[in-house]
């Protein structure tokens, strides 16, 4: 197990865990969020979806290819900021430039280098399941990487030793402070960049909102309620159950059940909702492979396809309403047609937004989406 750090000092609130694939970023960034109780950040999350398919299939990323990318994580890095948060980023930051993106959205931000050999990190790549980054690309990391020693307020650590002591060794590092010198050398970097994005509200979107008006908001309003009573209810049932459990050794049966149902229409109201936000579907990976003129016509085969798909899953809800009235559920007695009530509304709700979607693409000047997918990989 851990021990706390030794000194009683308030840690430097903002830094980044750096590195090629394999030198252990993600763990130890989680290691140290977690003993200094800040944000942890995986900057893994943000990269777009066409990123991660091209890193799948055994391409390097490029500075293009990563500049939307950082611009993300420093709009996350500030939102974090914003919040009074310490936190800690779990990013490769590989070039001087990539760095240099990230200290001038947040000014004094630290780095720590998580330095290992090939060998290494090719072994700890090769024996992670479950990731999309390949072995083949090892090499292209170190091929990338430009050292960051000499850079002020940057720690090097040896991270081919144990995750506890890497660990250890940035928490202790977050508690010293940094020499004036050096912290006007940082604060000086990151007043060079020029056009920091300022933060943003609102999470990035996977696409545009379908539609924003006072109904949009009426929209957001209801199925946020509905989601928060549902969760609510959801966790009520299951806490009173395991208190009946345990305080008078046999619980509600009838509590499983009725959670059961509101997790039914807790994932369906949420379907609706995030429909609504542009967060639930986007077909933009093959589009953008074409000419920007041929974008409306795939738009609106895909908004028509989806259109389709909810109005058929719709229509089978609907027969399946109609035997769940004359069926009970086996504990508590509700007829089933309510298990299968927020399919049907949720599908309609879809093939409504999908429509309005169709409209949109025919009647308004189109706007570059505003942020690609977030593709959650580790
Ligand atoms: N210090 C360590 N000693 C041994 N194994 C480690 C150490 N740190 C991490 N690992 C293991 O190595 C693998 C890669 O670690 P991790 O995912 O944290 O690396 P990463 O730098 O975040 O990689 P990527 O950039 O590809 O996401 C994981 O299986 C992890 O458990
Ligand atoms: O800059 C990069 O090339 C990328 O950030 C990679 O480092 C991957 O994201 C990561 O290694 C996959 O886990």
């Amino acid at each position: 197990m851990t021990s706390p750090v030794s000194t009683s000092a308030t840690p430097a609130q903002a830094i980044v865990i750096m590195g090629v694939s394999g030198s252990g970023k993600t763990e130890t960034s989680l290691g140290v969020a977690r003993r200094l109780g800040f944000r942890h950040i995986e900057a893994d999350h943000f990269h777009s979806a066409e990123n991660v398919v091209r890193m799948q299939a055994g391409t390097p990323l490029t500075d293009t290819d990563r500049i939307e990318w950082l611009d993300r994580l420093r709009l996350e890095m500030q939102k974090a900021v914003q919040d009074g948060t310490g936190f800690v980023l779990s990013c490769s930051a590989l070039r001087r430039s990539y760095r240099d993106r990230l200290r001038d959205a947040v000014p004094g931000l630290r780095f720590a280098h998580l330095s290992v050999d090939y060998e290494t990190a090719l072994q700890r790549v090769g024996e992670r399941a479950d990731h999309y980054m390949p072995t083949s690309l090892v090499k292209s990391q170190f091929d990338t990487l430009e050292s960051p020693k000499g850079e002020p307020g940057v720690l090097w650590v040896d991270a081919s030793k144990a995750c506890e002591a890497v660990v250890e060794e940035v928490c202790a590092w977050m508690h010293a402070p940094i020499p004036s010198s050096e912290m006007a050398a940082l604060i000086g970097l990151a007043s060079k960049m020029p056009d920091a994005p300022s933060p943003r509200k609102e999470p990035p979107l996977t696409s545009e909102p379908i539609y924003n008006n006072r109904m949009a908001q009426r929209f957001d309003t209801l199925t946020d309620s509905l989601m928060a009573v549902l969760m609510a209810f959801m966790v009520g049932a299951v806490f009173v159950n395991v208190v009946l459990r345990y305080a008078f050794g046999s619980g509600w049966a009838g509590a499983e059940e009725l959670s059961r149902l509101a997790f039914v229409w807790l994932i369906f109201v949420g379907v609706a909702s995030s429909m609504r936000r542009g967060e639930l579907m986007c077909f933009t990976l093959i589009r953008d492979k074409f000419p920007r003129i041929a974008h409306r016509l795939i738009d609106s085969v895909s908004a028509l396809l989806i259109a389709t798909g909810s109005g058929l899953s719709a229509w089978g809800a609907w027969y399946q309403m109609q035997f769940g009235w004359q069926n009970a559920s086996p504990v508590v007695g509700y007829p089933l047609a309510i298990a299968m009530l927020p399919v049907l509304v949720s599908m309609i709700a879809l093939a409504m937004l999908a429509l309005v979607q169709l409209i949109n693409t025919w009647r308004t000047e189109r706007a570059v989406p505003p942020a690609l997918a977030n593709v959650t990989a580790d």
